[in-house]
């Protein structure tokens, strides 16, 4: 049987799940820049499938910015957590955390647009809660990355650097994906649901373990250690077992 197969008979029933999404490297794969990804033409219609077959029970959880996310994704109108938990977006209207928009996070957005310049292939993004510095186009830049930020992080309260795929990211230091996910599963149509998490990054681990602990699972996309008990090779075999999982191959 193929992976994507066994992995789907292995997940609780959608009627009874609710499912959780990260976006980057999970749905999607991953590209040279932020801008740069391709979403697959099928994604969408599988989002909606999904929503359905789980009665509303979907939730992508990012680490982009709501805005950004919904760009990629203009026809999904269903919960979003954005910026590893800084932004929610429930019903269509969308909160955030307090530091959205503060003198602090405008400051070091400019101190790393300043970073960025100082070599090719440094890329700056900013997000109303915080803002990274990508060096995949630079790699041999990572430690001196790692290093600028962490002292920036070091300069402003209530502040981290946050390590994630050839990126480092200054957020809020108390925000995660875990904690937005407990939030969520408090919440109808989420609650009382086995929980199950999608991700590829370490970013996405506290939010799976999380979810064993609290009796669902979880899936790992790609390689690199995980707490997750199942593991696909690529988002492409993700989207498989998702199709395969609620039983849409037919109808599709
Ligand atoms: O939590 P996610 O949905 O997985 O988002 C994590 C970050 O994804 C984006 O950066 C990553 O993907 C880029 C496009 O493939 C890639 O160029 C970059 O190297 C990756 O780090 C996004 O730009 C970030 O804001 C997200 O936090």
């Amino acid at each position: 049987m193929n992976a994507f197969a066994t992995v789907s008979r292995a997940l609780p029933q959608p009627g009874g799940a609710a499912l959780l999404l990260d976006f980057d490297g999970t749905l999607v794969d991953l590209a040279e820049t932020p801008g740069g990804i391709a979403i697959d033409p099928g994604l969408p219609s599988l989002l909606d499938d999904l929503a359905r077959a789980t009665g509303g029970a979907l939730a992508l959880v990012s680490g982009r910015a709501i805005d950004d996310l919904a760009g990629f994704l203009p026809g999904y109108g269903g919960p979003l957590i954005g910026g590893h938990g800084a932004e929610t977006r429930l019903d269509g209207r969308i909160s955030r955390h307090p530091l959205a928009g503060s003198a602090l996070l405008a400051r070091l957005w400019s101190e790393v647009q300043a970073l960025a310049a100082e070599a090719p292939g440094l890329l700056a993004e900013p997000k109303p809660t915080g803002c990274v510095l990508h060096y995949r186009r630079a790699p041999g830049h990572e430690a001196w990355v790692q290093d600028r930020l962490a002292a920036l992080a070091g300069s402003a309260p209530g502040i981290e650097a946050h390590q994630s795929k050839m990126a480092v990211e200054l957020r809020p230091d108390d925000i995660g994906k875990d904690r937005a996910v407990a939030a969520l599963l408090q919440l109808p149509p989420f609650a009382g649901r086995a929980a199950i998490f999608c991700g590829d990054d370490a970013t996405d681990e506290p939010a799976m373990a999380f979810c064993l602990q609290a009796g669902g699972t979880a899936i790992k996309v790609g390689k690199g250690p995980s707490a997750a008990p199942h593991r696909l090779d690529a988002p492409a075999a993700l989207r498989a077992a998702l199709t395969h999982w609620a039983g849409l191959e037919t109808a599709r």
